[in-house]
């Protein structure tokens, strides 16, 4: 029988986090021995037969000489990818509540560089989001022979849909790829048909984060994010950071913007000195999972001849 204060040997210590109800297992690798594959991922982000999450943050030593940390993220469906911007603000949190570090900026490496974080004194945790890209390979987006508008500094792409009416988004890649509609209304935006059919369109190589933002007045926003790899999220850092920078481009928002999404509020502001992104970081519970007992049945195994 083992216990909250004897947990079995070889499980591993976890934070369950969220931000604007983005949720997240954060796994602390600097002082435990993990080894944390796609499949092992997927399972403790299974909301049945595992902890739930949207995302798994594992947070390890880093290699770059500047960081602090590293931290790796894992989308819901096991695929490693480029970055997470509630991710990013849980894992400021996680560190300094479990006593890795007091350091405040941090300096974290991603896989696609560093990123500075900062424990706000209002509770809030501010990230400098890192390189922004408009070049469609830097997604990838393949636009060949699409047709294109420009409005303001944007290029507006337009594609046709199997079955749906044509869309019409800006591509760009906050180190992971997004792509943004404006809808007038996000409660009745049909998120969970375009949401699918844009994310997985075999124009976007490694599939796409799609976001449906509603412009309110000029500092004021709404957002739905259908994330790769996990689906509609109740928030998603970058997708709010892609939608900000889209809706100054086209000359629809200045910055800052206050990003309103379905868990939370985030606040983006983009100019010269680059793109800051802050908002809630939480912590809801920790405890201790066993690995070994992250096993998904087969479906219907007694009945199946
Ligand atoms: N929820 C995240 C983004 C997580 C990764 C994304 N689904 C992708 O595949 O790129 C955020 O807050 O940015």
């Amino acid at each position: 029988m083992h216990t909250l204060s004897s947990p079995p040997p070889g499980a591993w210590r976890f934070a369950k986090m969220h931000g604007a109800g983005n949720d997240f297992v954060v796994l602390d690798a600097v002082s435990q021995p993990i080894e944390l594959t796609p499949e092992l991922a997927r399972r403790l982000a299974d909301r049945h037969f595992g902890i739930g999450a949207d995302q798994i943050l594992i947070v390890e030593n880093p290699m770059h000489p500047e960081a602090d940390f590293r931290y790796r993220i894992f989308n819901a469906d096991g695929g490693e990818v480029e970055h997470c911007g509630n991710g990013a603000r849980c894992f400021a949190r996680f560190v300094r509540e479990q006593g890795l570090s007091r350091r405040n900026p941090l300096r974290a490496e991603i896989c696609t560089g560093l990123l500075t974080l900062t424990l706000e004194d209002s509770g809030e945790v501010s990230v400098d989001m890192g390189q922004v890209s408009f070049e469609p390979g830097s997604l990838p987006f393949d636009p060949d022979g699409l047709a294109s508008r420009r409005q303001g500094d944007a290029t507006i792409w337009q594609l046709p849909l199997d079955g749906l009416p044509t869309v019409e988004f800006a591509a760009l890649a906050i180190s992971n790829p997004h792509a943004v509609l404006i809808v007038d209304d996000v409660a009745t935006a049909p998120v969970g048909t375009l949401g699918p059919a844009i994310t997985h369109h075999p124009r976007f190589a490694n599939e796409v984060n799609t976001g449906f933002l509603q412009v309110v007045d000029r500092h004021n926003a709404r957002l739905r994010v259908y994330e790769r790899g996990a689906g509609e999220t109740l928030a998603c850092g970058t997708g709010a950071c892609a939608a900000a920078i889209t809706g100054i481009r086209m000359g629809l928002l200045d910055s800052p913007v206050k990003v309103q999404t379905r868990g939370g509020c985030l606040t983006i502001a983009w100019n010269e000195t680059g793109l800051r992104m802050s908002g809630p970081a939480t912590t809801v519970f920790q405890g201790w999972i066993d690995p070994h007992a992250l096993v998904r049945p087969t479906e219907f195994k007694d009945i199946a001849a």
